[in-house]
């Protein structure tokens, strides 16, 4: 009997792969042109082209799926210069691999059809049916800022993760590598070792490999590392203030005795990083009372931290649940971490922000 998913599997990975290669260009080539959305984060040309490489490659195999994508192309509709500077991005952006690259479906015809390929991420999501969710590079202001970032893609089927893979540029290929946001210097050439992809489907556990330019890499089992004793965990959360509570998840780690401070990466990165052992905890705690987790920024993260033996949950317990939309608005927050020890976090997060029963 066929491996399920194995070909969207192999299709999301060598997409991660192919779009993960853009962003690395964007950045070398210092092209990090921002514009700035609605909800005032910025959007770079990365994200747009990464998008649309993404896109591409779904519509190829699966026609008649559905995306949720972050990104839309309304801005380049009306922005001619920045539309042409991002489809000489991606009509020159390939796998080194020629079967790799012909798998993926081969070159966009034109800028308008990247541009409808954009828009193609437009679905509201939902509970019904094969629905992909796309970052196409979570943690922006990390990537503007030469930390941390990831090419985040997932595919939900009847509102549950199936398939997740992440392609993390800038961390450590070394899976034992310590926890650490900074990646050494912008200039470090890739060739020092940075460049992740992880990836799991639903039952059949997590692993990692180098993140290649052509064919992939070969991958290693990961999974999270025990932890016997809670005081000496190594806790992740956002760098960004405004995305994750810091002066609660400080009073958590206080009330868990744990002494190291907390390591404030950019991204998915975290998910990743948990699920080889590098981070032990991922706090996300609420920053409003409005704001809805968007589903391509945990789709991923979550189904690979489960398949390496974490737990994923919300502040208040529960599941991520993927099913009601474009966000998680059933979530408030995330405490991802080790099964063994997850109940012990959960309790020390409700205790702090008053959730316990
Ligand atoms: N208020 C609020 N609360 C929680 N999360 C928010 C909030 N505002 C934005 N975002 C989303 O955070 C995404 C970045 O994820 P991280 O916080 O893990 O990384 S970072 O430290 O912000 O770079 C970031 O994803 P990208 O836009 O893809 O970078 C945002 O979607
Ligand atoms: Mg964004
Ligand atoms: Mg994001
Ligand atoms: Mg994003």
């Amino acid at each position: 009997m066929a491996t399920p998913y194995a070909k969207e599997l192999e299709v999301a990975q060598l997409a991660v792969q192919r779009a993960a290669r853009l962003t690395k260009r964007v950045f070398h080539e210092k092209a990090k042109g921002t514009v700035s959305k609605d909800d005032k984060s910025p959007v770079t040309i990365g994200d747009f082209g990464a998008q649309a490489l993404i896109i591409a490659a779904l519509r190829h195999h699966f026609p008649s799926d559905e995306i949720v994508a972050e990104e839309e192309a309304a801005q380049l509709r009306a922005d001619a210069p920045l539309r042409d500077q991002i489809w000489e991005l991606v009509r020159t952006t390939r796998l080194d691999d020629a079967d790799a690259e012909a798998f993926l479906g081969g070159a966009i015809p034109d800028a308008d059809a990247m541009l409808d390929l954009i828009d193609r991420g437009s679905s509201q999501g939902g509970a019904r049916g094969r629905i992909w969710a796309i970052d196409p590079i979570d943690g922006t202001k990390g990537f503007l800022r030469g930390g941390q970032y990831a090419v985040c893609l997932g595919l939900m089927v009847d509102g549950d993760v199936k398939v997740g893979v992440l392609g993390c540029p800038n961390l450590p290929v070394d899976d034992a590598a310590p926890l650490t946001a900074d990646i050494g210097g912008a200039h470090q050439t890739d060739e020092e070792g940075r460049g992740v992809l992880f990836s799991a489907v639903q039952g059949q556990g997590a692993t990692s490999r180098p993140l290649g330019a052509g064919a992939l890499r070969e991958a290693k089992a990961i999974s999270v590392k025990p932890v016997t004793d809670l005081s000496s965990a190594t806790f992740c959360e956002s760098v960004e203030s405004g995305h994750s509570n810091q002066s609660e998840s400080a009073q958590i780690a206080q009330k868990l005795n744990i002494t190291k401070p907390s390591v404030r990466m950019d991204s998915q990165a975290k998910y990743g990083s948990l699920a080889r052992g590098a981070g032990d905890i991922y706090l996300r705690l609420p920053t409003s009372k409005t704001y809805q987790e968007k589903i391509w920024d945990h789709a991923a993260g979550d189904l690979i931290v489960r398949e390496a033996g974490g737990q994923v949950t919300d502040t208040t317990g529960s599941r991520l649940d993927f099913s009601v939309g474009r966000t998680l608005a059933s979530n408030k927050g995330v405490v991802a971490a080790p099964a063994a020890i997850h109940g012990q976090v959960i309790k020390a997060v409700q205790e702090v922000l008053g959730l316990s029963k």
